[in-house]
């Protein structure tokens, strides 16, 4: 694989002390500041049909390096994030010496409990799900903050909505920026009142009936330079990091981009967007349902992906499965879980895009600072108009 030039990386357990994480390569000069990132951190936090953990924490980030008076200095980016509920565990996840009460032995169908402990011979299966679970998500949004802070000093906006929870979906429509930032006060992030309602009662029955629920949600990026991947080689197109990022999110599992799926259902000049030119914006499409990209490289239109969330592996009523050690079926008792995600997982997927495109960015167009990245894409962005 190549090597990103926006390197990153998180550690940390569910109900350890906290999380970390480090990004190498965020250029100088980029606004940075603890606000700024537990805005999206609050974000994340955000939505109908978490459980009893989001109750707990309040997310709040500590900047531990790359970061001067509110701008970064060139030098690594180094994030911090305490687990609140680590009080109540302080005992069972001391990285010492302490007690390992409250062991699990009944691996959960459908999450890492099982292949885990196999894979790394574990027979507390909470060594595995501790980093399994999606707790770490907490710290790809908080890098994920400093890749946004970077893209909108460059005129480039990501956002996502969520388009169905179970099988309610919202019309399809092609949403704005605006539009889109106006989900905020959705309690699932959606555009769309009548979809809202029924969603909220779909996952009050999920949960009355001890049951989860998964759905698809939308990322759009707005305001990219033409040109980012390519098609010489095959971890270049851009696509494909995309999907990758993407789907490296714990319960996603699929991802299309633009028009995706349904483009095999119909004839090539119901798919493809026609070319335009005028002399004032240059080469542009009429319109995209090829998603921002060609050939594995950004056309300059809005780049669109959707992500599909399959429903949440705990259960209430849970499916059968087998103790490890008994050997003896059981259906396990859980003390709490999410009914749906859905959500939350939209922030942190726009910072699994804004992580992509930081690094397209910086593969493309290079630099150190962010001035200079600034006026090579300006020039970038006047020859493309008058190519
Ligand atoms: C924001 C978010 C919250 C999640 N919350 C839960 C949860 O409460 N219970 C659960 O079983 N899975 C939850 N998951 C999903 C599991 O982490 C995931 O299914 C598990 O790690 C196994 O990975 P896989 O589904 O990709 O195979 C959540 C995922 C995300 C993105
Ligand atoms: C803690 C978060 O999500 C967790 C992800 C998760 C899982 O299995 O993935 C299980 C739940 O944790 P717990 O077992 O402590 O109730 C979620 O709350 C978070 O998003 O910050």
């Amino acid at each position: 694989m190549k090597l990103a030039r926006w390197q990153w990386m998180t550690a940390g357990e569910s109900h350890g002390p906290g999380l970390v994480g480090i990004i190498d390569g965020v250029p100088s000069l980029v606004p940075v500041t603890s606000t700024l990132i537990n805005e999206d951190l609050a974000r994340r936090q955000k939505g109908y049909g978490r459980g009893g953990r989001m109750a707990i924490e309040k997310d709040q980030v500590e900047i531990f390096g790359g970061v001067r008076h509110g701008k970064t200095l060139g030098s690594p980016v180094a994030l911090l994030v305490k687990n609140r509920d680590f009080a109540n565990w302080s005992e069972s996840m001391a990285p010492d010496a302490g007690t390992p009460d409250r062991i699990v032995t009944r691996p959960r169908p459908g999450h890492a409990d099982l292949v885990g402990g196999i894979k790394y011979q574990h027979r507390d299966l909470r060594n595995v799900l501790e980093r399994a679970s999606a707790r770490e998500t907490t710290m790809r949004v908080a890098l994920g903050a400093v890749a946004r802070s970077f893209l909108n000093e460059l005129g480039i906006g990501v956002r996502g909505h969520v388009i169905s929870i179970g099988d309610i979906h919202v019309p399809h429509q092609d949403y704005t920026l605006e539009e889109i930032q106006e989900t905020e006060n959705s309690p699932v992030r959606v555009a769309h009142k009548a979809s809202e309602t029924a969603m909220l009662s779909a996952i009050d029955r999920a949960k009355e009936a001890g049951d989860t629920l998964g759905g698809t949600f939308e990322i759009k990026a707005f305001g990219l330079p033409v040109g980012l991947g390519s098609y010489v080689q095959w971890h270049r197109r851009i696509e494909g990091a995309l999907a990758q990022a993407l789907l490296s999110i714990p319960a996603m599992k699929a991802v299309e981009v633009g028009s995706g799926f349904a483009q095999a259902d119909v004839p090539g000049s119901a798919v493809h967007d026609a070319i335009w030119w005028d002399k004032d914006q240059g080469f542009t499409r009429l319109s995209n349902r090829a998603g921002g990209i060609e050939g594995g490289i950004t056309t300059g239109m809005p780049l669109v992906v959707r992500v599909a969330m399959k429903p949440l592996s705990t259960l209430l009523s849970p499916l059968g499965s087998f103790d490890i050690d008994s050997k003896e079926p059981f259906l396990a008792q859980v003390e709490r879980s999410d009914v749906t995600a859905v959500p939350a997982a939209v922030v942190v997927g726009e910072a699994m895009v804004m992580h992509v495109l930081a690094d397209a960015i910086l593969d493309k167009f290079g630099g150190d600072s962010l001035p200079e990245i600034r006026e090579r894409i300006e020039r970038w962005d006047a020859y493309g108009r008058q190519y």
